[in-house]
């Protein structure tokens, strides 16, 4: 699948992605890291019918994805999505009220995902009241109480802080586990996308091609600890070491276009 972006006033259009040729696996945890700019929001944003290949199909459950999310799929991303005028409840039934969902299932899911992500004490409080951590929960609590069978995740936890990111990334990896969904991360860290996944797509510099695909052989049962491991080092250096070029690639072409 390819994504070019339409020429406008004139100039030519963006080649931001591919070819891609991409298979995920039913409950794999796939994370895609690449250089700045190299298309990897654009590879999400196709994947989860946000945005339309120009080349190529996109299938998921074998239907077709075109033109809106599927049910079944799940996105966060990293800008604060929450609504600021509603409480944290009401953030994350409003998936649920708009899907004309009734109330004692929905009163059901909401509780389940507030408790999960360590938010039922904060059902009332409103988005304003909150870290930058436990917004982005709700905004993973949304997602969750949709069951989703695939949760697209694209920069998740780039807004937060080191420590917060870890916790963060437990999270993630306690939701993946518990609920069987799968996982798609789009990270520019490579240590995140190291501790957290089964699988990583290395993405080239734009047009992004994915260049290489790293199995971590992590255990499922595993969390944040991992980056003490000593498989976790080389699987960093060895991202590091397919990144660097490409990364280099992507900071001259943005020289260029400075010029
Ligand atoms: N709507 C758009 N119209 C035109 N060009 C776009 C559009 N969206 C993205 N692009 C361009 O496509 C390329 C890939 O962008 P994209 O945001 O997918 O990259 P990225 O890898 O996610 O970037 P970053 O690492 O900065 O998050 C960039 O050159 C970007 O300027």
């Amino acid at each position: 699948m390819t994504r070019v972006y339409p020429a406008t006033g004139g100039g030519p259009g963006v080649h931001a992605l591919g070819p891609v040729d991409l298979t995920l696996a039913q409950g794999e945890f796939y994370s895609v890291v690449g250089p700045s700019g190299c298309g990897k929001s654009t590879l999400l944003d196709v994947l989860a019918g946000l945005s339309a290949p120009t080349e190529g199909t996109i299938l998921f459950e074998g239907q077709e994805v075109r033109g809106s999310v599927p049910a079944g799929i799940g996105v966060v991303f990293q800008e604060d999505a929450t609504f600021s005028w509603l409480t944290v409840w009401d953030n994350i039934a409003f998936g649920l009220r708009r899907a004309g969902m009734d109330a004692a299932e929905i009163e059901r899911r909401v509780s389940y995902a507030l408790a999960f992500m360590g938010l039922t004490d904060f059902s009332k409080a409103y988005p304003s009241q909150l870290s930058g951590g436990m917004r982005q929960r709700v905004c993973i609590a949304r997602t969750l109480v949709m069951q989703p069978r695939l949760i697209l995740l694209d920069e998740p936890f780039g807004a937060l802080d080191a420590q917060t990111r870890l916790l963060m990334g437990d999270e993630l990896l306690r939701l993946w586990r518990e609920t069987g969904a799968t996982v798609m991360l789009i990270t520019h860290a490579l240590d995140e996308a190291a501790m957290l996944s089964d699988r990583i797509g290395v993405m080239s510099a734009r047009p992004g091609c994915l260049i290489a695909d790293i199995e971590t052989g992590w255990p499922r049962e595993r969390d944040s600890r991992i980056a003490s491991d000593d498989a976790f080092g080389h699987i960093t250096s060895k991202l590091w070491g397919l990144l660097r070029e490409e990364s280099m690639k992507a900071a001259g072409m943005a020289e260029k276009g400075r010029a």
